[in-house]
């Protein structure tokens, strides 16, 4: 299959191969035809495996097939419109936009919070077919009529299942209301739940459901393991895991943004020098701790989940939970900051006492046993207790939406509105969306001062939200059955101290912005059952001869929600079996045999890659398979 095959244009293609794709990945082997003509789409594929070309690509192509014409002195109407959860990641999608669109006319704007407005309103006096935002700015710019969205010819959520939950539904009402009602609309998201499946239903007309895999999978390229730990020495033990496996990039997650500043500044204490990004940081501070770390300069950066969602760093190597976070599905998309577009990457939770219930929500979820390991010196007490945990944001507000899984003792549930309310009026208000509207909702602990949340009842219903739904199946809420925690405060903006040097004594050159990693050429093609592991600690990237195999295995999930049409072209996809490593990464031994390792049936593969292969079950999918040409990096975040 080819990109020409999906039927785009040849300034399209080219684009992309110069990027180095050099065919489609399923899922957009199956979006694209399904947009190209024309229809709604709910597509759900894992993360990194190339949904914003997904849309973006037959976006462009609908755009350049359907001219409008514009009178002289009068403004091109905007066509386009993508809504993501997150300023960095509006960022990065409009990069996309122009990348893929670099041999067509069209342009395209971003527009977020956090900084000034007014170079914003002079862009939106020019062209701009397609907009991409956040959605405070954007209703920001609605309400000042500096933007017209009446001309909307097509609307995609990116990260549609935090687009919809409860954080972002009363804006996203609003965006709607503003939008012709006769429009395309495009949801992709590594993630649903049934709840967000159900509310999507009403948005959506008639939709073509496109899973390439199972719901909520995880990437099996992805080494994933939880180190038990006490709660107290977490810190020590990250220190220690960072120095002695000499890891130069290290995305960790907290909950908090307290959780963040601290950790971030202890790291520089000890000589590992790090950073915190999270919704209290000033844009300018968060724009420079992404690229800093994007580039490489910057050994690690601690972020709360507003890195979580879509952030695209090239062959990152390792993520970390140092805390789990409260809501499984933010587990998918944390850990899927690494093992993009086919490198592989490691994900290790350090978990505690308290968060084993957390730890099953997430093996539930991902329907997945994670391998527990201890660290020598760092056992945990086998006397521990478990204590009440210290939640984010997200995590209140979860509760508040019942979306979890019923989880525990620890944990309040709010009465009704859920994190979009409080006391009964929506969260949000003007000033506080023009000043960061859409950070505070995204994973974030407070930014404004809450009341504890009152207990619900069991069973009574939550209101807001799901309601609008109208879910044409009933499943209802599952809830927690916690107590009410008191509302946290709010914690600064201190910048964490950065320390000098790398910490491990082996300075690592900086990338220049944009400069491709290493020696600036594409990434050498994998053959098949060639390695991928490299059996050391990610140091080098090339090394290694480990197997890479997988057999392709079946796909193509009906996944009906709401009575959805079939998809044309084939619903589901291909994926595989999970690949067996040949013992080439995690346990760092990487021995080179690759006849050890299954390989890909060649038809299946072909099968898989033209979307017409048969379900898979519970199984992981070695997306590396779908990514094993030459493939340049691009864009300037790199
Ligand atoms: N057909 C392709 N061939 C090779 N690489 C690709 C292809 N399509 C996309 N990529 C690359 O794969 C990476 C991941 O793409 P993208 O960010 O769109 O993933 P995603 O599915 O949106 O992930 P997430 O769920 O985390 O948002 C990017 O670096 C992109 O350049």
């Amino acid at each position: 299959m080819t990109f020409s095959a999906l039927g785009l244009a040849d300034e399209l293609v080219r684009a992309v191969t110069e990027l180095g794709y050099t065919e489609p990945t399923p899922i957009q082997a199956q979006a694209i035809p399904a947009i190209l003509a024309g229809d709604d789409i709910m597509a759900g594929a894992q993360t990194g495996t190339g949904k914003t070309a997904g849309f973006t690509l037959p976006i462009l192509q609908l755009l350049s097939a359907n001219p409008i014409t514009v009178k002289r002195g009068e403004k091109a109407p905007i066509r386009a419109l993508v809504l993501t959860p997150t300023r960095e990641l509006a960022a990065q999608v409009e990069e996309s936009v122009r990348d893929y669109g670099k041999y067509t006319e069209h342009k395209s704007h971003c527009i977020f919070g956090g900084v000034s407005i007014n170079p914003q309103i002079k862009a939106l006096k020019g062209r701009v077919d397609i907009l991409v935002a956040t959605p405070g700015r954007l209703l920001d710019h609605a309400q000042q009529g500096t933007v017209d969205l009446s001309t909307i010819e097509i609307l995609v959520l990116d990260e549609a299942d935090r687009m919809l939950d409860m954080g972002f539904i009363h804006d996203i009402k609003k965006v709607l209301a503003l939008l012709p009602k006769k429009r395309q609309n495009l949801l992709f998201s590594a993630t649903y739940s049934d709840e967000i499946k159900q509310l999507a239903d009403t948005l959506l007309n008639q939709p073509v459901l496109i899973e390439v895999a199972r719901r909520n999978a995880t990437v099996e390229a992805i080494t994933q393991k939880v180190v038990l730990v006490d709660r107290e020495k977490k810190r020590q033990l990250l220190a220690h895991l960072i120095k002695q496996n000499n890891w130069f990039q290290v995305l960790v997650f907290t909950r908090t943004k307290h959780g963040a500043n601290r950790l971030a500044e202890q790291l520089s204490k000890e000589e590992i020098p790090a950073l915190a990004i999270h919704g209290n940081k000033s844009q300018s501070a968060r724009t420079r701790a992404l690229s800093e770390f994007k580039s490489g300069t910057l050994q690690v950066l601690v972020a709360t989940d507003i890195a979580a969602r879509g952030i695209d760093i090239e062959e990152l190597p390792h993520v970390i939970n140092f805390e789990l976070p409260m809501v499984a599905e933010d587990y998918v998309h944390r850990i899927g900051r690494t093992g993009r577009a086919g490198a592989e990457g490691e994900a290790v939770s350090l978990v505690c006492i308290d968060e084993m219930r957390l730890l099953s929500d997430i093996e539930k979820l991902t329907k997945r046993s994670l391998t527990r390991e201890i660290v020598p010196g760092f056992e945990p007490d086998p006397n521990a207790k478990a204590e009440p945990i210290e939640q984010g944001r997200r995590g209140r507000q979860q509760q508040g939406q019942g979306r979890g899984q019923g989880r525990g003792e620890q944990q309040a549930r709010s009465g009704g509105g859920g994190r979009g309310q409080r006391g009964g009026q929506p969260r949000r208000d003007r000033a506080e969306a023009s000043a960061d509207g859409e950070t505070a909702v995204v994973g974030e602990e407070g930014q404004q001062p809450r009341r504890p949340r009152q207990p619900r009842a069991e069973g009574q219903p939550r209101g807001e939200g799901r309601s609008n739904g109208q879910p044409r199946q009933n499943r209802g809420a599952k809830t927690g059955d916690g107590q009410p925690r008191q509302a946290r405060g709010e914690d600064g903006q201190a910048r964490a101290p950065r320390g000098e040097g790398r910490g491990d004594g082996q300075p690592r050159q900086p990338r220049a912005e944009g400069q491709a990693r290493g020696d600036g050429q594409p990434r050498a093609p994998r053959g098949e059952g060639q390695a991928r592991g490299d059996g050391q600690a990610r140091q080098g990237r090339n090394g290694g001869q480990g197997g890479q195999g997988g057999q392709g295995r079946a796909q193509g999930q009906g996944a009906a929600n709401g009575q959805p049409r079939q998809g044309r072209g084939g619903q589901g996809a291909g994926t595989g079996q999970p690949r067996s490593n040949g013992g080439a990464r995690s346990g760092g031994n990487g021995n080179g045999n690759s006849s050890a390792a299954p390989k890909v049936d060649a038809s299946l593969r072909e099968a898989i890659r033209r979307g017409d292969a048969q379900p898979l079950s519970n199984e992981n999918t070695p997306v590396s398979t779908w990514f094993d040409q030459p493939r340049r990096t691009h864009g300037r975040h790199r």
